[in-house]
């Protein structure tokens, strides 16, 4: 169990494509409304991880999701007062589009930071930068990155995660099939060094994370089920969907072939 007491503050980074882009896996004509759903039911699931969660980081490009996760957050009251920054204001230290010591792209609504995907070279280097902003808004803290496309996340099984995540160095968890990565961590002090692609489990692994899913196993479905495909969207609806992807499939349920 994550306990203030005794775990470090966690800042969970979720890296985002441009929803043109994203999941050209996935066999179906309403992907990019797919992507942006499987995102905000991600999102929410870290929101509510609890109190040990103090920051999520969104690295995103895309406009139409900044939005859709700026209003996710503001509809959850994450808005403490004097933290919403859409705008031009300051936010703790960081504020609108022009925040403060020179960061820029950023919009804050209590725990989410939506940040510009800098430097605009691919996945490593988002969650590079994203993990820099989070030490820098919350000096000390742990850090986790898990991909967008986790629909069947539930709030435990990510606190069930991080409990598990070494006091000291990285710890990473295999996707279900057992090559790719879900989650890497990087305790306080710890760099993130993220090397997320094909065959990462085992870059990671090599890179000196310790593996934690043998420790985690068959307790975190959800998390372990990232969607990339039509087959993978179909195991994660048995495992349950969130309400975003849930509302999405109803919107357009029949998985048809892009035209
Ligand atoms: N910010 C950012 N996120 C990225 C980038 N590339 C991939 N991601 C995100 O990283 C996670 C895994 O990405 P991929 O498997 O490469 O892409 P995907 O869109 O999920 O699926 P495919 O298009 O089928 O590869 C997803 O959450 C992506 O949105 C990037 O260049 N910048
Ligand atoms: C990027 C990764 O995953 P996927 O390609 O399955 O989204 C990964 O596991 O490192």
């Amino acid at each position: 169990m994550l306990t203030t007491e005794t775990a470090p503050p966690w800042v969970v980074l979720v890296p985002l494509k441009p929803l043109t882009a994203a999941k050209s896996r996935l066999d179906r004509p309403d992907r990019g409304a797919l992507a942006l759903a499987m995102a905000l039911d991600t999102a929410r699931a870290v929101l509510d991880a609890g109190e040990g969660v103090v920051g999520l980081v969104v690295v995103t490009d895309d406009p139409r999701a900044r939005r859709a996760l700026t209003e996710l957050a503001r509809d959850r009251s994450e808005i403490p007062a004097g933290t919403d920054s859409t705008g031009s204001g300051s936010a703790g230290g960081v504020g609108g589009t022009t925040g403060v010591g020179g960061m820029y792209g950023l919009t804050r609504t209590g725990r989410l930071l939506v940040a510009a995907d800098e430097p605009n070279r691919g996945l490593n280097p988002a969650l590079a930068h994203g993990a820099a902003l989070a030490r820098r808004i919350h000096p000390g803290c742990a850090v986790a990155a898990v991909s967008a496309d986790l629909p069947a996340l539930r709030p435990a099984e990510l606190r069930r995660a991080l409990a598990a995540a070494p006091p000291s160095g990285r710890g990473v968890l295999a996707d279900a099939v057992g090559t790719g990565t879900v989650l890497l961590s990087a305790a306080p002090g710890a760099s993130l060094c993220p090397s997320f692609g094909p065959g990462s489990f085992e870059a990671h692994l090599d890179s000196g994370a310790v593996d934690l899913t043998a420790l985690l196993a068959d307790t975190v479905p959800g998390l372990r089920r990232d969607v990339d495909t039509v087959a993978d969207l179909n195991t994660a609806r048995a495992l349950g969907l969130g309400p975003a992807t849930a509302r999405a499939l109803a919107a357009d349920p029949s998985p048809r072939t892009a035209a």
